[in-house]
């Protein structure tokens, strides 16, 4: 990609513990455009928060990065110092996690945590921080009157908006969206899906957005990367992504899902469970469970175009 906002090369993160080292991420390497929409889907445990925990160097131990670079327009976010990632963090790359308590303050008032990170970046005051705040609080749905609330006052899909709200708040150019709808109900998933939507159209900010749920990507995302075992193994545009996915993990996971016009066709589950993160088979980590897999998936294999913009690390599939 010639322009890449973000541009993630051979990244891989492992947890260190008693057992071993268990590669959560394991030399992954993808791209965002500037204004793009990026989505990661995968099976639980296949490392989607662990990449995006890493992106902005928010992993605590016993993670740790042991290889790959990440650049942000142009800068490697791994080699920065604290200061400097300090500065970038909300600036230029912001997040919003599934669980907005866990970003949200209990004992602060949302004004007050609005004009927290607004001031920290901007040297505002706390006057002119607290009208950003409101303005905030308009464009993602809220009342201002709810600034004066601490987060315990605010329902599930208000306190979501509210953590899209301050991700929003110095006007990032990339938002890191992990399950962002995930702990809602439908009717309030679709609801905020569709702000998110909207305001990245009308602000332009780039998405990196990570769920289970491929379906509903294949409705917010421009492309569609799938993460198996630590790895991407297929990378997509979404628009043709139901008819072209070729991997045998993808197809498996698409027929998990209902369809978005589902007609009432029976859902199947992929037969049998991910590879172990500490010792990894050799070769294809979905052989066991690939019902195409034969001798040559012993050996890994290679992230290969498969069609124009479309790559897949399957034997089957491509070489
Ligand atoms: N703190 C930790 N210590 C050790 N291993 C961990 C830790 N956090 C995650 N892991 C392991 O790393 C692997 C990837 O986990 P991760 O949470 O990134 O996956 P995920 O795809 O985001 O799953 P989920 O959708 O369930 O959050 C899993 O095998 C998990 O058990």
């Amino acid at each position: 990609m010639a322009d890449a906002l973000l541009a993630v090369e051979d990244l891989s993160v492992e947890y260190r513990g008693l057992r071993g080292a268990a590669r959560a991420v394991d030399r992954v390497s993808f791209e965002v455009a500037p204004g793009e929409v990026l989505g990661l889907a995968g099976e639980s445990g296949c490392g989607k928060s662990t990449l995006a925990l890493a992106i902005p160097r928010l992993l605590r131990a016993p993670a740790v990065i042991t290889s790959g670079s990440v650049r942000l327009g142009g800068r490697d976010i791994l080699e920065l110092d604290d200061r400097r990632l300090r500065s970038i963090r909300w600036s230029e790359i912001a997040m919003v996690f599934q669980n907005a308590m866990n970003a949200l303050n209990p004992v602060m008032r949302l004004g007050s945590q609005f004009a927290d990170v607004i001031r920290t970046h901007t040297g505002l005051g706390r006057a002119r921080a607290l009208e950003r705040a409101a303005e905030l609080c308009t464009l993602v749905g809220i009342d201002p009157a709810r600034l004066r609330s601490y987060p315990h006052e605010l329902s599930g899909g208000m306190r979501q908006r509210a953590a899209l709200a301050i991700a929003l708040a110095l006007e990032p150019k990339l938002v890191i969206m992990d399950e962002p709808t995930t702990a809602l109900d439908v009717v309030l998933q679709r609801e905020i899906m569709e702000e998110i939507t909207a305001l990245r159209e009308r602000l332009g900010f780039a998405v990196l957005f990570i769920t289970h749920d491929i379906s509903l990507l294949i409705e917010v995302a421009d492309r569609i990367a799938i993460m198996y075992g630590g790895r991407i193994v297929e990378q997509a545009p979404a628009r043709s992504f139901l008819e072209s996915a070729a991997h045998p993990y993808t197809r498996g996971l698409l027929a998990s899902f209902p369809s978005i016009d589902d007609d009432g066709e029976r859902l199947t589950g992929i037969p049998g469970s991910p590879p172990s993160l500490i010792d990894p088979p050799a070769g294809c980590g979905f052989a066991a469970r690939c019902t195409l897999a034969s001798d040559r998936c012993r050996e890994t294999p290679p992230f290969v175009e498969i069609a124009p913009a479309h790559r897949a690390a399957c034997w089957e599939v491509g070489a």
